[in-house]
């Protein structure tokens, strides 16, 4: 039964979805991150929201994770690279927060626009200071929003609503989708030149790192107010600090600080700065819709190998999953034999072709790709998985190819796997016997049918009488049982191979033995 840790406090209906698709799950919100690398091991999962920091080095006390859910969306308390690299897949919640994160900015647009807390704090303080709290209208006035995927885009249907013009600075954004929403897409020039709010809802990344700098908050209309929902260090706070008390910005609202938790800042002194603790995606509504998805997340992948919303692995819905399965577990075999012939053969590796005829040709074939290369890696490289592989042949400098071939064989499906390197090129291939089996159905073109079993022989040789008889005989003579053995040739009395199945590894003196057997080319000893 797999076992997943919750560290963060999450709604209580993770623990319920946990629980009810048989997955053994803790709770052990708040602990330190000596004391969580201290009980990670045993986990499969790991599911949190921000305050976990999950670090290379909790990643490396954790040699069972295979997947980390953050409920939520941004996944800057997870190091995305490391987990990567050790073959974890970190997912995450794209939509359940979304609406109330829009909401939340679009309210703290209200509050900055009529003072609201201040007039609260004033008013219940017995002063009925009715002249100081002199507001502006949102309707007719430009809101910018700076990047406007799934929050920005509620946040300008919104603000749409409230009969705000809305411009968006977003590079991904399409011109046709800018239209949908009703907003102009502009440069960040033009936005700082024309609003009079701007909304942050963009990633931090190195590219957004300081995008309202000192020099683009200086670009602000006079009397502009900002807001930021998104991420501490989209906005220079100092610079930010700076134009609000020369009286060049009017307001600021902040939900988001450089550093987290935020417990002192210039900024809180000042009267016409909004603040909350991190609170846009703190809904009750949004909150359980997070915990459900990111439990039913990972359980999908724990269980059926069902990967949605991964930041670092192709996707595979739960209806794809069983059909893909036995696809992967074939790529990972035919992946591991080729990887297998390579080292013995060695040479560098230039290029991984994998390729597609027949029915395996119509699914979703990136997840399939990943299996193949896993396979072909970890005989050489040791801990490469499906979510890793891709990055380690990219980092290797691998050439990765996928060729898809319109013609139908003798196979209602095949994958073949090829691998070349600078001496020659490997190639296997394999079917499915039932939709379930895989089948090995061809070595380096060479016809030849075989289960796969956990301890193979590989032998090629010249195609003479005398070879099998002599073999059998080296096996026999060390007590060694043939469980299955498949022959096939290229040709009458050219090459030809031999592969067999036996119960257990094969000892290294008799494989040196049956090395030096006439009219053997090469033998390798091969474990799935
Ligand atoms: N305050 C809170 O509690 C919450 C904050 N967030 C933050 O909101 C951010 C946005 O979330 P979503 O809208 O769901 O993400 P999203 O990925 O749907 O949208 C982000 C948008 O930013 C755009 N973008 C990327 N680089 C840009 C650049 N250099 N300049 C301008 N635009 C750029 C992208 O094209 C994309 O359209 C998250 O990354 C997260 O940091 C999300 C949820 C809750
Ligand atoms: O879980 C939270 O409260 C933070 C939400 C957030 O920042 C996110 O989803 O990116």
């Amino acid at each position: 039964m797999p076992r997943v840790l919750i560290s963060d406090k999450l709604s209580p209906a993770a623990v319920e979805i946990f629980r009810r698709r048989g997955i053994e799950v803790d709770l052990k919100p708040g602990l330190s991150p000596a004391e969580l690398r201290a009980i990670i091991a045993p986990y499969d999962g790991l599911a949190v929201r921000s305050a976990t920091k999950v670090t290379r080095e909790l990643i490396e006390a954790a040699p069972n994770l295979k997947v980390v859910g953050r409920a939520g969306i941004g996944v800057d308390n997870v190091d995305v690279t490391s987990a990567t690299a050790h073959g974890v897949v970190v997912m995450n919640t794209p939509y359940g927060n979304a609406i109330t994160t829009a909401e939340h900015a679009i309210a703290m647009m209200f509050a900055l626009a009529r003072q609201i807390p201040e007039a609260s704090t004033s008013t219940k303080a017995g002063r009925w200071e009715k002249n100081r709290f002199m507001g502006v209208e949102l309707f007719g006035k430009t809101l910018g929003l700076i990047g406007c995927g799934n929050i920005g885009s509620i946040v300008a249907d919104r603000a749409v609503g409230l009969h705000m013009k809305v411009v968006a600075y977003d590079p991904f954004l399409s011109e046709r989708r800018a239209v949908e929403l009703g907003v102009e897409k502009v440069a960040l020039d033009v936005l700082l030149e024309r609003a009079d709010f701007v909304t942050l809802h963009t990633p931090l990344t190195e590219q957004t790192r300081n995008i309202l700098s000192r020099e683009n908050l200086a670009r602000l209309k006079r009397g502009a107010r900002v807001i930021n929902c998104a991420r501490g260090g989209l906005v220079d706070e100092a610079a930010l600090h700076d134009a609000l008390t020369s009286g060049h910005l009017a307001g600021a609202a902040l939900d988001v600080f450089e550093t987290e938790p935020a417990t002192e800042s210039p900024l809180f002194a000042l009267e016409n700065v909004v603040c909350t603790p991190h609170l846009g995606a703190a809904t009750a509504e949004a909150q359980e819709n997070v915990a459900l998805q990111v439990a039913d997340q990972m359980a999908d992948y724990l269980l059926s190998g069902a990967v949605s919303n991964a930041i670092n692995m192709p996707s595979v819905t739960a209806e794809e999953a069983p059909r893909l399965k036995p696809y992967m577990a074939l790529a990972q075999l035919l992946g591991a034999m080729a990887g297998q012939l390579t080292v013995a053969r060695g040479g560098v590796i230039r290029a991984i072709r994998v390729e597609y005829e027949g029915h395996v040709a119509e699914l979703n074939r990136r997840p399939l790709t990943a299996a193949a290369l896993a396979g072909t890696l970890a005989p050489l490289m040791g801990a490469v998985n499906m979510v890793n592989a891709p990055v380690v042949a990219k980092e290797r400098g691998i050439e990765v190819a996928e060729t898809v071939h319109e013609r139908r064989g003798d196979y209602a499906s095949l994958l073949r796997v090829t691998m070349v390197t600078d001496r020659d090129e490997k190639s296997v291939a394999g079917t499915l016997v039932g939709e379930a089996r895989p089948r090995l159905v061809e070595i380096k073109g060479i016809a030849v049918e075989a289960d796969f079993a956990p301890d193979m022989l590989y032998v090629t040789n010249q195609d003479r009488p005398g070879f099998i008889g002599r073999f059998g005989m080296v096996l026999a003579n060390a007590g060694i049982n043939i469980a299955t053995f498949h022959l096939g040739r290229a040709a009458q009395g050219g090459d030809a191979i031999c592969l067999v199945s036996l119960d257990g590894p094969i000892p290294e003196s008799v494989l040196a033995e049956v090395r030096t057997l006439p009219l053997v080319v090469q033998a390798t000893p091969l474990r799935f």
